[in-house]
């Protein structure tokens, strides 16, 4: 049976830690909370391993607290079986079975091998845990990383990059089990750089861009902000009508095949507009963001090196 501490939370307020003259975080707070899976997305170098290696006690920051169950990493008794995580999914030694390595890890922990067996079959790895792990793939590695991270059946989980070098079985097999977890009450923390491994697995998303945090909302709600007011045309003639919206004081993008984006118009306002000026179209809508475009405009200032589109035309 699980025991579970009265707060299987992450708490981190405030962390800033420096590396030379990269500011690698900077003011990163954020919670992660029990029964969900929170995805901790931004673009490389945003800061999101290394707010997991502050979390997990492996590195020091200058200033701001991280606190797993309400208590630092470093101070909890039996760390393991409070947090469990997969960090970077190196084999362990390669002449090494899976099923041996986590035995000796599972040892240490003065658990037996029963508790190994469980957790190979919940991962999948029951036909491959007695061959030798230096032939595995990266794949196969994450889902040992896994079974050792859930070991001690921790209720906080933290997961850096899982999906790395996963194949599209393996993605649709991590995205139900990350579900699973949550299910059972953990508190899941999963890390990418990719919004699509993520959305349809997070029920909470925080999102990070040069060591803070830039959003930090529910999934529905991260879509609505981003969908703003904004209003969309389908239309055959795409110029001209962007050019007609755009002085009437809309700002206005082209999207897809066929359509353009509106904010700061109505869509009854721009109905009479295309109207107005005899400009065929086939469709006016409320526009609805993809999770995708939420996070690139999240993102924006976050990227280093970032192609603009030629599309784009702002009033
Ligand atoms: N040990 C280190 N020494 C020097 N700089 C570091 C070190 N670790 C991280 N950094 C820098 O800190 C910043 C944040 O890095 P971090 O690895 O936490 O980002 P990330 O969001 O996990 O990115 P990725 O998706 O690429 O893993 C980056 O600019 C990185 O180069």
């Amino acid at each position: 049976m699980r025991s579970t501490p009265t707060h299987p939370e992450v708490v981190v307020a405030g962390l800033r830690k420096r590396y030379g003259t990269t500011l690698a975080l900077d003011g990163m707070s954020f919670t992660v909370r029990p029964g969900l899976v929170t995805g901790f997305i931004g673009p490389n170098g945003a800061g999101k391993s290394t707010t997991m290696r502050v979390v997990l006690g492996l590195d020091a920051v200058d200033e701001g607290t991280a606190l797993v169950g309400g208590t630092p990493y470093r101070d909890l008794r039996n760390p393991l079986s409070h947090v469990g995580s997969l960090l970077d999914a190196s084999a362990p030694h390669p002449a090494r079975s899976a099923r041996d390595h986590l035995l000796w890890l599972a040892h240490s922990q003065g658990l037996g091998a029963s508790r190994v067996d469980q957790v190979v079959e919940r991962v999948g790895l029951t036909s491959a845990a007695r061959r030798k792990a230096g032939g595995y793939s990266l794949g196969m590695r994450q889902r040992l990383g896994i079974a050792a991270a859930l070991l001690g059946d921790p209720p906080i989980i933290l997961l850096d990059e899982p999906f790395n070098g996963m194949d599209p079985e393996g993605i649709i097999w991590m995205r139900g089990f990350l579900r699973s977890l949550a299910e059972q009450g953990r508190a899941v923390l999963v890390s990418s750089h990719l919004m699509s491994e993520v959305q349809d697995t997070a029920d909470h998303l925080v999102v990070v861009g040069r060591g803070k945090v830039v959003a930090d909302a529910g999934v529905a709600d991260l879509i609505a902000a981003a969908s703003g007011n904004r209003v969309a045309v389908r239309t055959a003639a795409r110029p001209e009508a962007m050019a007609l919206l755009s002085h009437a004081g809309a700002t206005v993008a082209a999207s897809g095949r066929d359509t353009v984006t509106v904010s700061g118009l109505t869509a009854d306002h721009v109905v009479t507009l295309l109207n107005r000026g005899a400009i065929p179209f086939s469709e006016v809508f409320a526009h609805r963001a993809t999770l995708e475009e939420a996070y690139l405009e999240l993102t924006r200032d976050a990227v280093e090196f970032r192609a603009t589109s030629p599309e784009e035309v702002s009033r």
